[in-house]
């Protein structure tokens, strides 16, 4: 989408792969940011985000043959130079101290700090500066980590599952606060299992699988790539076997939903399964052909990429197969220095 721009990526990954030991987390993977841009990643469990976010910053060296490059230097100079704030999943927080005190060290570490009350309030942590770090609440240690990540003029922000442990309006006010940070020409890239965030959020999806590039465009885009449309409307009778099997082997149909009389069939093919639809002598009522949600389109092409049998050797860990895992998995051990990141 952005091959005309002429500034150096804020991003760039070339043919970066990383293996762990026979295992090939990340394949081959090819893709620049740039400035300005806030970019979701997504992917089933298991997909390489973590990996990708690792190689990223410098936290892991991708194989032999690929680079990773931030802003044309190293992520590692990147990361000195204050170039890039980072809220990771694992690293725990110190806990013996106060937010404002812990604050306060991330901003005298980074070479272009703000000030400690903005970086507290822009985190929506004033109320409870002077509170002991290991006494927060799991969304409350999140805003801390954001506070983290935010504690001077980074040129890129990234955020793995940032919203995990949240409530609603803990989100909002996240995500509000991240907007802030994209309108001053931040580059904000975000791992998420949450697809209704990065359909709000993000103008550029890239979805991972397997460890390579399954798609790479705006949120309508990929719902686009899915190619499926959603058919609802209702019979004017319970449908009997005959009639449920004739809606299921409709052109085109993928997926078929019947409740008493109401039926939601996916389509890949709206317009012929409608014309069809017709033909079996029907008169549905309150027709509706509608696009997919962000987290379906994700699911429909997941699925089918793992259909085709995947893109790489290297097996995909299982996913929930709803978008939305439950406790996220950690492992904090398998991170070589992330804690060099997130000072
Ligand atoms: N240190 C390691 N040693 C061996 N395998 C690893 C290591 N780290 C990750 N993997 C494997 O590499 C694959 C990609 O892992 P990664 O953490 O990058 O995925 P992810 O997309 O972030 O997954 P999740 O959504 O579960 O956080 C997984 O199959 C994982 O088990």
């Amino acid at each position: 989408m952005s091959s005309s721009r002429t500034t150096t990526p804020a991003v760039e990954f070339t043919s970066a792969s990383k293996t762990y030991g026979s295992f090939r987390a990340l394949s081959g993977l090819t893709v620049s940011l740039h400035p300005g841009e806030t970019v979701a990643l997504l992917g089933p469990n298991g997909a390489g985000k973590s990996t990708s976010l690792d190689l990223l910053l410098g936290l892991r060296n991708p194989d032999p043959g690929g680079t990773v490059r931030l802003f044309g230097t190293s992520p590692r100079q990147a990361v000195t130079d204050g170039r890039v704030g980072a809220m990771l999943q694992s690293g725990g927080l110190m806990d013996g101290v106060k937010v404002r005190e812990l604050v306060a060290l991330a901003c005298d570490l980074h070479p272009r700090a703000h000030p400690v009350d903005r970086v507290l309030a822009d985190a929506g942590l004033t109320g409870i500066a002077d509170r002991m770090v290991g006494k927060l609440s799991g969304g409350q240690e999140q805003r801390v980590r954001f506070a983290l990540a935010t504690a001077g003029a980074s040129d890129l922000i990234v955020l793995d599952e940032p919203t995990t442990g949240m409530d609603v309006t803990a989100r909002q006010t996240f995500w509000s606060a991240m907007r802030a940070q994209a309108a001053q020409g931040r580059t904000v890239l975000f791992a998420t299992h949450y697809l209704e965030e990065a359909d709000e959020v993000a103008d550029r999806v890239l979805v991972l699988h397997r460890g390579s590039l399954l798609a790479d465009g705006s949120a309508a885009d990929i719902k686009a790539m899915a190619g499926t449309r959603r058919v609802g409307f209702t019979l004017e009778a319970l449908p009997d076997a005959r009639l449920e099997a004739a809606l299921r082997a409709l052109p085109a149909v993928t997926g078929a939903d019947l409740s008493g009389s109401a039926v939601r069939l996916r389509s890949a093919d709206a317009d012929a399964t409608v014309h069809a639809l017709y033909g079996l002598g029907l008169y549905p009522r309150d027709l509706e052909v509608t696009g997919l949600g962000l987290e379906q389109a994700f699911l429909t092409l997941t699925q089918r990429a793992e259909e085709a049998g995947g893109h790489t050797e290297g097996p995909a860990a299982p996913d929930t197969g709803t978008g939305h895992p439950g406790p996220v998995d950690k492992r904090e051990d398998k991170r070589e220095n992330k804690k060099a990141a997130t000072a």
